[in-house]
């Protein structure tokens, strides 16, 4: 595991976009999965004011997880993306892989099971993202794989329905085997309401294997997490 520790907000999106782009000049393509949340905004907004020139058509996004909502709502990890990065960059419209929230959830996590399925490079007999970018909420979901259905990490499918804890919202999630499959993983976590989670998992104390974060143990080994000062403030 590598940890990249930053001082503030910024400097984590500073240090992953140079992560980011390092990574991509490996590659003629690559394959990410992206997430919702406040730290890839920061990145996205980072990512369209200063990397313009960046060759985008290498590029190809996809989500490791959507809320069950129209393209056009506040709440789409989608919608945030565009607002921040896509609609700012010149990017082939066909390198944009959403998962379709407006649809029945169920039909919906089938039918993005199989675009994985036929799209991404098939490794171990499992889709494989080049890199799967991860936030982890308060409670230490990631993805939208939440602590009171952490059976759907071990869901056969590539992607499962999901159920938000309190607002009872449906989400669309990536499952455990695709997300350990990728060749590169790395979470994204900042601020102070993350530091008890991010010092249970990474101290292993008591109960840390009941949030999803604490599954994310990639078999290529390449997991990255980048922190902030206030998240980090409790690892040893
Ligand atoms: O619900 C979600 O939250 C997590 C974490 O977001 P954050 O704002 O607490 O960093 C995110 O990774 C996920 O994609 C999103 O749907």
């Amino acid at each position: 595991m590598n940890l990249h520790t930053s001082d503030t907000k910024k400097g984590v999106a500073e240090n992953f976009i140079t992560f980011l782009i390092d990574l991509s000049k490996t590659k003629d393509t690559i394959t990410i999965a992206l997430s919702g949340g406040s730290t890839p905004k920061i990145v996205f907004d980072e990512l369209a004011e200063k990397y313009q020139d960046l060759d985008w058509s290498k590029f190809h996004f996809y989500w490791g997880d959507e809320r069950c909502v129209p393209p056009t709502d506040g709440d789409s990890n989608y919608k945030m993306t565009v607002d921040h990065l896509l609609s700012k960059i010149n990017i082939p419209l066909e390198n944009i892989h959403r998962i379709k929230g407006e649809n029945a959830p169920k039909e919906e996590a089938e039918r993005y099971s199989n675009v994985l399925e036929t799209q991404l490079a098939i490794e171990n007999g499992v889709p494989q993202f080049d890199l799967i970018i991860l936030g982890m909420g308060d409670d230490g979901h990631t993805a939208s794989i939440f602590p009171h259905e952490i059976e759907l990490w071990n869901a056969t499918h590539w992607c499962e329905v999901a159920t938000h804890p309190d607002s009872g919202q449906k989400r669309v999630s990536i499952t455990g085997a695709i997300i350990n499959n990728a060749k590169t993983v790395a979470f994204l976590v900042t601020g102070d309401s993350k530091k008890e989670k991010v010092k249970t998992i990474f101290n292993h104390e008591d109960s840390y294997l009941q949030y999803p974060a604490s599954l994310v143990a990639p078999t290529s080994k390449d997991l990255h997490w980048f922190l902030d000062a206030s998240a980090a403030a409790g690892v040893e």
